[in-house]
């Protein structure tokens, strides 16, 4: 568990190749073109530094486009997008070509991309092996600094060939914590970023009476508690919102603390796994 009080909007946590990822991070999932651009401009006036895209989301050139109009200069904003896998069987140079797709449409300044995922362990072995070799050879040609998983398991992790990935994006909040996973890549030094952050606002588990007492004695939102929660795991964190004052309000966590109590009771509301069963590193083969 991180040290709570030293949390704030500059944090980063350094990976095991050497960068050092914000802590809080914009999620840009079902955010469509000017959508996009206007959430992550919003979000870099708020003072976020991070944001997370994917070519499956087809938003990449209109992240990028918010980073410009933000004023922001690209080498102070983190980017990270994903690659996903087909059920066919690709090979490394078709990856490769695959990958330098998102080049252009993210950065057009000093052409890198921060973190590159494989979205999901879907497409076997054979394929899962043929894309980390793709991505292995980005990062030693240096257009894509850090490389990483998503929805990986452990039984994916331990058969994919170095390098180790430098972190596993996965579905993260009280109620989904998938602690085998989480122990495995802590024990490893893979960092955690947890993904659907605020339990997609779901009716039921923001109106859940224990995070609803811990809002009321803290003074903030169902949203700003779970993401307190995932900071004070030790996660990178990135909450979605398109909406100005959301964004500023998932931003503004960083003056107030989660005690002994309140981690506690948030950790026992755990159902193990969460919504989005097909995408749980436990399904996939
Ligand atoms: N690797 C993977 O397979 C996956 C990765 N992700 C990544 O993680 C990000 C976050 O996950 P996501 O699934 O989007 O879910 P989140 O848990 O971040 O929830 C997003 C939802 O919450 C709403 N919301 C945001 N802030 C507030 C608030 N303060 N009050 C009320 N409602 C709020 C948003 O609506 P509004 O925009 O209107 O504010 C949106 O409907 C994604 O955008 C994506 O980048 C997500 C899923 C899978
Ligand atoms: O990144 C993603 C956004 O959310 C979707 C639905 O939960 C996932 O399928 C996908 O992996």
């Amino acid at each position: 568990m991180s040290d709570a009080t030293d949390l704030n909007m500059a944090s980063r946590l350094t990976l095991n190749s050497g960068q050092s990822i914000p802590r809080l991070g914009l999620g840009v999932y079902k955010a469509a073109g000017a959508e996009a651009t206007s959430a992550v401009v919003s979000a870099l006036k708020e003072g976020y530094r991070h944001v997370d895209t994917a070519q499956w989301y087809e938003n990449e050139e209109d992240v990028g486009q918010g980073v410009r109009d933000s004023g922001v200069k690209r080498k102070q904003v983190w980017l990270t997008s994903k690659y996903f896998p087909e059920d066919q069987v690709k090979s490394t140079s078709d990856v490769l070509a695959a990958l330098r797709t998102s080049l252009p449409k993210l950065d057009h300044e000093d052409g890198h991309i921060d973190l590159m995922l494989i979205h999901s362990a879907a497409g076997g072995q054979e394929g899962r092996e043929n894309i980390w070799r793709a991505f292995a050879q980005a990062q030693k040609e240096g257009w894509i600094q850090a490389i990483g998983v998503s929805n990986f398991n452990i039984s994916h992790l331990e058969r994919l060939p170095g390098p180790i990935p430098a972190l596993n994006q996965i579905e993260l909040h009280p109620w989904c914590q998938q602690r085998p996973i989480v122990e495995y890549c802590q024990r490893h030094g893979i960092a955690i970023e947890a993904y659907s952050p605020l339990a997609r606002a779901e009716k039921d588990k923001w109106e859940d009476p224990v995070l609803v007492k811990i809002c009321e004695k803290h003074s903030k939102n169902p949203g700003q508690v779970l993401i307190r929660w995932s900071l004070q795991r030790g996660f990178v964190v990135i909450p979605k919102s398109s909406n100005p004052r959301r964004i500023r309000d998932n931003g503004d966590v960083f003056d107030f603390c989660l005690d002994k109590g309140d981690m506690d009771a948030l950790n026992g509301l755990d159902r193990g796994s969460g919504g989005a069963v097909t995408w749980n590193p436990v399904d996939q083969a």
